[in-house]
């Protein structure tokens, strides 16, 4: 199913090099504030197994061949040395955002977090405009929180003093973003202005996924995020075949460690054509991580691997019941994945 054959490692050399560490955060995202993740150390380096919480074990297994390629196999070759990166400001307020944005020095696009449950459409909007008066491109994410007509009615009124690079994951469904796009396109013929893009992000996480959402004219951007698509090399050729119908990929983080953004910006370092910058700048979003941060220079971020400082590793160490249940996440992800291999 990976297509690149690369070989199980055994349980037992997957736990000797494993780590649990338990990351703080700045601001709630996605509604947590830590972050879990299983640290991999194989002889090509670190991976990252961070599946969230709530997800089935089927659908983890993908994470850990994700982190067994870092670890075992390592980056595919890169054509540049550096991957541009957008801002991601969470649903905060407005006053908030020149502060988020700050942890993203000189990034050109922004991406924000738009319809979180219990907030409205005026909070979005007073929070996108504090964005543009910061960043030229500007880029939202709902998550898939907006119903139709909510999504009609908000990309319509957050469009209208100024373009937004597209919107993603407007509605929960493949459907409703089919169905989104025709409206979308009726406005925009109607009012002489460009239409606004969708991206597909939360329809896109199993490898066959993309090829169904955009056959189905409901993308015209594609999410990717390495680790839920089974790695480097997966979202490469996944890549390949969206290029082929012109859809263009944005690789973004699924909220990393170091270790884990390293798998992502190498992806990214990979791709013949990068149209977009990607969503890979979370680090800032951490009050602390398993290594000194990557300094973004113009908007962008190295490419390169990191090493996980020891120190830092101990003193983010999960707890004991915490790491155990990692572990056993990780023995039965394993068996998942040598049952697939037979
Ligand atoms: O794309 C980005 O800018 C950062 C990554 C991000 O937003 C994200 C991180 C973890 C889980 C979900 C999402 C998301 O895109 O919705
Ligand atoms: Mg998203």
């Amino acid at each position: 199913m990976s297509g690149e054959p690369m070989s199980l490692p055994p349980l037992a050399e997957l736990r000797a090099g494993a780590a649990v560490v338990s990351l703080p955060m700045r601001v709630r995202f996605r509604g947590i504030t830590t972050r879990e993740v299983l640290l991999l150390r194989g002889p090509a380096g670190y991976g990252e197994f961070a599946p969230f919480p709530e997800y089935a074990d089927a659908e983890a297994a993908a994470w850990l061949r994700s982190a067994i390629e870092a670890a075992w196999l390592g980056p595919p070759a890169a054509v540049r040395a550096t991957v541009p990166v957008n801002a991601t400001v969470p649903a905060v307020e407005a006053a908030r955002v020149p502060e988020i944005l700050s942890r993203f020095p000189g990034a050109r696009t922004a991406k924000v977090k738009v319809a979180e449950r219990g907030q409205s459409l005026a909070e979005d909007l007073a929070r996108v405009a504090a964005v543009r008066a910061h960043v030229e491109h500007v880029r939202v994410d709902a998550n898939g929180g907006w119903s139709l007509d909510e999504a009609e009615e908000a990309l319509l009124a957050l469009s209208s003093d100024g373009p937004l690079q597209y919107a993603e994951q407007p509605c929960a469904s493949v459907q409703e973003l089919v169905e989104l796009r025709r409206r979308l396109a009726d406005h925009a013929a109607a009012s002489g202005r460009v239409r606004v893009p969708i991206a597909a992000d939360e329809s896109i996480r199993r490898a066959e996924d993309p090829m169904r959402v955009v056959r189905a004219g409901g993308a015209d951007v594609a999410v990717v995020k390495v680790a839920p698509l089974g790695g480097m090399r997966a979202l490469l050729r996944l890549a390949a075949e969206l290029a082929g119908h012109g859809v263009p990929v944005v690789v973004s983080s699924a909220l990393d460690s170091a270790v884990g953004m390293g798998a992502g910006l190498a992806a990214a370092a990979a791709l013949p054509e990068l149209e977009y910058a990607c969503g890979l700048g979370t680090g800032g979003l951490f009050e602390a991580d398993v290594a000194a941060p990557r300094t973004m220079v113009d908007g962008a971020l190295p490419a390169s691997a990191v090493v996980p400082d020891p120190e830092r590793v101990a003193g983010l160490s999960a707890s004991p019941d915490r790491a155990q249940w990692w572990l056993g996440r990780l023995d039965r992800c394993h068996e998942l994945l040598s049952a697939d291999a037979e």
